[in-house]
């Protein structure tokens, strides 16, 4: 049994419904008590050394207790590429990102990038992703390797595409079916692993292979899936030719039987008034990857306007057409495309984005993404204070959401003091 000591800011409610800073509770000397993996009590420091004074205690001081960063899009084998100058999304892929994903039929590049991948993002305080792996069943076993020996709970899959790549990065929609069959079958509920039916996205699938997916979603409807959707002018145009008896880019996607709850969809930057309202009633989730769509130029999302509709939605780093491994880093590029549309998104509602909002993207709102008991250990120290700029700044602050904007703003992993996987401590 373990009491970590530090403030603690606890959601008991969305902070996009009422008033934001009405969501969370915070306390500023609490304590988050951990037995076998699991949170087990929360409350008031004193009160509970009180209760367990068997416990051992770690002292994390003035940091912020949290749960740890849910990082809902990513693509792991783009970690050596991240910040390739110059490329919108077709040429980027091209130029870029297939290249790279090209090498993942090596065990042994695939382990070495999945290594540096955890060893980043673990050191940024993320305790959960959802990644795209490369069509090669061993950029999936180096995933999940790397993930479980950390004892994190983590996502993710077989890449799947049959046309418009590389010959030695095309499967092909039986063999699709196959690997991502043979792998879910190895992974999905190992430990903390969850597989992901992964088609890329329409341009990079052929009817069959969709079709394809869309069975073996059929087949076991407990899993998630995972793709992209109108990202840029250019590929929405492109899908429009690619399946002219499509009445739009979700389209595509429906008539397959691929979007339905547990549906990730990735950028969701154009949609239509039907696609929004279609994704909205079949309860899809949007995945908003703010630092991404800055970087190859594809537009701002609409979260406010879709969030008053109801939509369910998570936020992502989308490494490596991602600018960053960092959700704070991510989340203050959320608050500027905010701006740039319309609305400051209050700091309360960026970390709930950034924890149990992106939980619920992917149906773990009763795991992972709340410091509450029951919920599994997955906690990180955030030092409010991480370098002179953040601490002059927040010196002057006169509520919790003040401390916290300049971290959200200006910090990165210098911020995170400590990190804890399933109760135990990884950094
Ligand atoms: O940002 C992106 N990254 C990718 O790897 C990708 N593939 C399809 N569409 C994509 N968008
Ligand atoms: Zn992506």
């Amino acid at each position: 049994m373990e009491l970590l000591l530090g403030q603690v800011l606890q959601f008991n409610d969305t902070p996009f419904q009422g008033r934001p800073e009405d969501a969370a509770t915070h306390i500023q000397r609490g304590a988050v008590l951990v037995k076998d993996g699991v949170i087990a009590d929360v409350g008031e420091a004193d009160a509970l050394r009180a209760q367990h004074p068997d416990a051992s205690v770690t002292d994390m001081g003035d940091a912020l207790l949290s749960p740890g960063f849910v990082d809902t899009h990513v693509h792991y084998p783009q970690t050596a590429i991240i910040a390739s100058w110059g490329k919108r999304l077709i040429d980027w892929l091209n130029s870029y990102t297939f290249p790279e994903e090209s090498r993942f039929g090596d065990a042994s590049h695939a382990t070495q990038i999945a290594e540096t991948y955890f060893d980043l993002v673990t050191a940024a305080g993320t305790t959960t992703t959802v990644s795209y792996c490369t069509i090669h069943p061993e950029s999936v076993d180096a995933y999940f390797t790397a993930a479980q020996t950390r004892g994190l709970r983590v996502l993710g899959g077989k890449t799947c595409m049959d046309r418009n790549a590389p010959d030695n990065l095309q499967d092909t929609a039986q063999t699709a079916y196959d690997d991502s069959k043979a792998l879910l079958e190895r992974w999905h509920g190992q430990d903390r692993l969850s597989y992901v039916i992964t088609p890329r996205f329409a341009p990079t699938s052929t009817p069959e292979q969709l079709e394809a997916l869309g069975a073996l979603w059929a087949e076991r409807p407990d899993l998630l899936m995972q793709t992209h959707i109108s990202e840029q002018h250019e590929e929405i145009a492109w899908v429009a030719d690619l399946f002219p008896d499509a009445r739009d880019y979700l389209d595509v996607y429906e008539k397959f039987g691929l979007v339905r709850k547990g549906a990730l969809l990735g950028h969701a930057i154009h949609l239509t008034e039907r696609e929004r309202d279609r994704i909205r009633e079949l309860d899809a989730s949007l995945i908003h990857c703010p630092t991404s769509n800055t970087f190859i130029g594809s537009g701002l999302f609409d979260m406010q306007g879709l969030m008053a509709q109801g939509h369910r939605i998570g936020l992502a780093t989308d490494t490596g057409g991602g600018s960053s491994f960092s959700m704070l880093r991510t989340m203050a590029a959320a608050y500027e495309v905010g701006q740039l549309s319309g609305t400051a998104l209050h700091p309360a509602q960026l970390w709930w984005l950034a924890t149990a909002g992106s939980a619920a993207a992917i149906h773990l709102e009763d795991k992972i993404g709340r410091l509450t008991p029951g919920y599994e250990a997955d906690i990180i120290a955030v030092d409010l204070a991480s370098t002179p700029g953040i601490a002059q700044r927040a010196a002057r602050a006169e509520s919790i959401w003040e401390a916290v904007f300049p971290t959200i703003m200006m910090g990165d992993d210098r911020a995170i003091a400590a990190v804890w996987a399933g109760g135990k401590k990884i950094r």
